[in-house]
């Protein structure tokens, strides 16, 4: 790719910076649409509900050669359905869509629940938890088991572990990577072995769960998928549901900071547990920017962006949008009450269609377990001892220091 004069590589920067480093340069431009340079190549920035709209066109992005190997060989897989375009996109797509529907997550939520009652009956007055790792644990549990994944309890730490490094190690080149890439490896290496095995006839997993639809799942070309592809997907839905643990833990730093919101929870109030789980996702760091490529030279409001230039689109920037949101950094569940949310209002995990371009197909999971888990914690009565809460922004995925530790009490009648 031709280099663009004038304009430095900004990966170092993206590192260091963090969520603020497209917002700083979105904001730099008199346009509002950033130029850099990342990987060596260039770079356009774009943010908002119309950006998002230009974005998800597949005429305009396409993904394929978009994502950077660190990020596929730790967070996504190689050969992923994030990095597929066109009918091959669509086919893949098909996998998750089958698999998380509002009703199987509601199942889902169901199971974690049943962890999480289980995990609290062990718990020991006034004994610290960690909330984030406690979280990683009961949600793998309960989707391993809603995915048909055998999965015996002395295993429970290391998978969970795994899971969650995958996630924590994307956008670092130290430690937490190469922490990540040995995980992807040995979880890739346990879950083909899984689909060989339901394909000989060895293990029969329960019609509609994600081990029995990634198994039979056929491609466009009528092809099976090879076992270390059916691990990538298989993946793709365990990996980002235990991720759920990060918001389960950002609900207890939302609950201790702003304790009003708990009677709300506890009054059974369902429509205001939804709108909890959406202001969590809103307001709380996780994904900073999505990214594809331009499939021709494009213009956006005037702008010219370059054939096979990365495009960016402000996720980070998006959620937290003064004149999107009003006062953005208040966090204020209402704010989803009494509307239905647009395709392109609300974009921690994309935006528009998710059955017909790049968007999260786990956002039903993600809803249904984090509103069920913020009820569990508003009835928890626990202490916060002292403890490093800080989220630094530099961190990408963010996370809370101490990870929320909170030391049970008697549980609250509701
Ligand atoms: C912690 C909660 C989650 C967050 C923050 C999150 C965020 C995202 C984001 C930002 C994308 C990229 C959208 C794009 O490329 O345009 C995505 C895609 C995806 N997510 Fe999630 N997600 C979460 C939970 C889930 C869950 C529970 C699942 C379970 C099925 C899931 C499965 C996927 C898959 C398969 C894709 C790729 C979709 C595609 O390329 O068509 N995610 N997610």
């Amino acid at each position: 790719m031709r280099r663009s004069r004038g304009v430095l590589d900004s990966s170092m920067a993206a590192l260091l910076e963090g969520y603020s480093w497209l917002p700083v340069r979105r904001e730099r431009s008199a346009s509002g649409v950033a130029r850099t340079r990342v990987l060596g190549q260039r770079a356009v920035g774009l943010c908002g509900p119309d950006a998002a709209r230009f974005f998800y066109d597949e005429d305009h992005i396409r993904r394929h050669t978009a994502i950077p190997w660190p990020v596929q060989n730790t967070l996504f897989g190689r050969g992923a359905v994030h990095t597929l375009d066109g009918d091959r996109h669509r086919a893949r797509k098909n996998i998750f869509l089958e698999v998380v529907t509002r009703e199987s997550a509601e199942t889902l939520a169901g199971m974690v629940a049943t962890a999480w009652d289980d995990a609290a009956a062990s718990w020991e007055p006034g004994r610290p938890v960690v909330l984030f790792d406690e979280a990683s644990r009961m949600i793998t549990r309960g989707v391993c088991r809603w995915a048909g994944i055998p999965l015996t309890e002395p295993d429970v730490p290391a998978v969970a572990g795994d899971l969650v490094a995958m996630v924590d190690g994307f956008a670092t080149p130290g430690p937490r990577h190469w922490r990540a890439r040995l995980a992807r490896g040995r979880r890739e290496a346990w879950l083909s072995r899984l689909v060989t095995g339901v394909r000989d006839g060895g293990i029969s997993p329960t019609a509609g769960s994600a081990l029995e639809v990634v198994s039979r799942h056929r491609e466009v070309d009528g092809e099976e998928l090879s076992p270390r592809l059916a691990a990538v997907e298989l993946l793709n839905v365990i990996r980002p549901t235990v991720a759920v643990c990060w918001f389960v833990a950002y609900a207890g730093h939302a609950l201790h900071r702003w304790p009003q919101h708990r009677q709300r929870l506890l009054a059974g109030d369902t429509g205001f547990a939804t709108a909890f789980a959406h202001e969590l996702r809103r307001f709380y760091p996780f994904a900073p920017f999505v990214g594809g490529r331009a499939a021709r030279d494009l213009t956006w409001r005037g702008e010219h962006i370059p054939r096979h230039a990365m495009v960016l689109l402000d996720l980070w920037g998006h959620n937290h949008d003064e004149e999107l949101w009003g006062d953005p950094y208040t966090f204020r569940p209402e704010r989803f009450m009494g509307h239905d949310i647009g395709p392109f209002e609300l974009v921690p995990q994309g935006a528009g269609d998710p059955h017909s371009n790049h968007r999260c197909p786990g956002e039903p999971s993600t809803v249904s377990v984090l509103r069920t888990l913020a009820v569990r914690l508003a009835r928890l009565h626990h202490d916060v001892p002292e403890q490093d809460l800080t989220i630094s922004l530099h961190r990408v995925p963010a996370r809370i220091r101490s990870g929320f530790v909170f030391a049970p009490g008697r549980p609250v009648s509701s």
